[in-house]
């Protein structure tokens, strides 16, 4: 079964504010892009699961909207949060006192079934913080290492909180421009799965206690790649990468994770993308990257037609 998560990141917020929603209500706009979603028919593929990640505050309507469908509809069709918080509600510990944050329980309590951890903005924000406290670690090779280390293993917390709490984990890994570097790419392979293994052998850290019938997928996304105007590497990149992924994690962890392609993913590279043996699907978040950059549900059927009708998969249903 591949996965298409859908990152709606904050697209609620209308053009007039500085965002690029094209309405002016979330509640109906989540809902608008759920109908769209089902019209199309992708929320009943039998060979793609797609997850709509959303802020918390849409969590509600985006699940009654589902309820209100034929479960047959909707049968391939989740919904999960944009990250929890690295402590948690727990019987005779902390009740709920966690202003501000979203504790995986809750989440798990609002309907959310998938939480997306350590995408290249959360990380960004993490170690924002860290290098206000100590600005020189961005220019210092060695604190800048143990910086990233700091924010891998909050992020890790925040894995195993919602695994605890029974969410699947959508973790993203991906290496910054600068950790790539340039040169023939030969010599960018090690440095971009030394960074790889680092966050994926941290942010994986002790999943074997915490475990049960969850899935753990990971998402690729180069943080050069991402949003309008970036080019997404090409096939041998994400063929390399992909796999070096999957042999990390198989090496410490002793599975073989599923792996989505995040990053620019649009029609024109879908199926490009779609065809790589070692990914098992993608992660989208803008679907229009020029003139009024937008997120659409009809880019989105586009995107996923392609996965569709890879090589052996059922086609895409037809519009019901
Ligand atoms: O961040 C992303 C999904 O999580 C990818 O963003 P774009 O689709 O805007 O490149």
């Amino acid at each position: 079964m591949k996965k298409i998560f859908v990152n709606l990141k904050r697209f609620e917020v209308p053009r007039r504010l500085g965002g690029i929603c094209s309405f002016d209500n979330p509640k109906k706009w989540i809902e608008w892009v759920l109908e769209n979603i089902v019209k199309h028919g992708l929320g009943k593929l039998p060979n793609i699961r797609v997850i709509c990640l959303l802020p918390e505050a849409l969590i509600i309507s985006a699940i009654e909207k589902l309820a209100s469908y034929p479960t047959d509809e909707v049968r391939n069709l989740q919904v999960g949060c944009q990250g929890v918080f690295r402590e948690d509600i727990t019987p005779g510990g902390n009740f709920g006192a966690f202003t501000t944050n979203l504790p995986a329980t809750a989440a798990k309590n609002l309907g959310c079934t998938w939480t997306i951890i350590g995408h290249s903005e959360e990380r960004k924000d993490k170690l924002g913080i860290i290098e206000r406290y100590d600005p020189s670690c961005c220019h210092n090779e060695r604190s800048q290492a143990k910086a990233r280390q700091i924010v891998s293993g909050i992020i890790n917390e925040e894995v195993l909180c919602a695994l605890k709490a029974g969410l699947n984990v959508l973790l993203c890994v991906g290496e910054t421009e600068e950790e790539r570097g340039y040169g023939p790419f030969a010599e960018q392979k090690p440095r971009i799965a030394a960074v790889l293994r680092s966050q994926l052998e941290m942010g994986l850290q002790g999943i074997e206690g915490a475990i049960g019938p969850q899935e753990i997928v990971i998402g690729y996304e180069p943080v050069w790649a991402i949003g309008p105007g970036k080019t997404p590497p090409g096939k041998e990149y994400i063929s390399f990468v992909s796999a070096t992924i999957k042999s990390i994690v198989k090496e410490k962890f002793n599975f073989e994770p599923a792996v989505v392609y995040g990053g620019g993913l649009k029609e024109e590279n879908a199926k490009m993308i779609a065809e790589i043996d070692t990914i098992d699907g993608g992660l989208v978040a803008l679907t229009r990257f020029t003139g009024d950059i937008a997120f659409e549900p009809e880019g989105l059927k586009n995107i996923i037609a392609k996965y569709a009708t890879k090589k052996g998969a059922v086609p895409l249903c037809k519009k019901s």
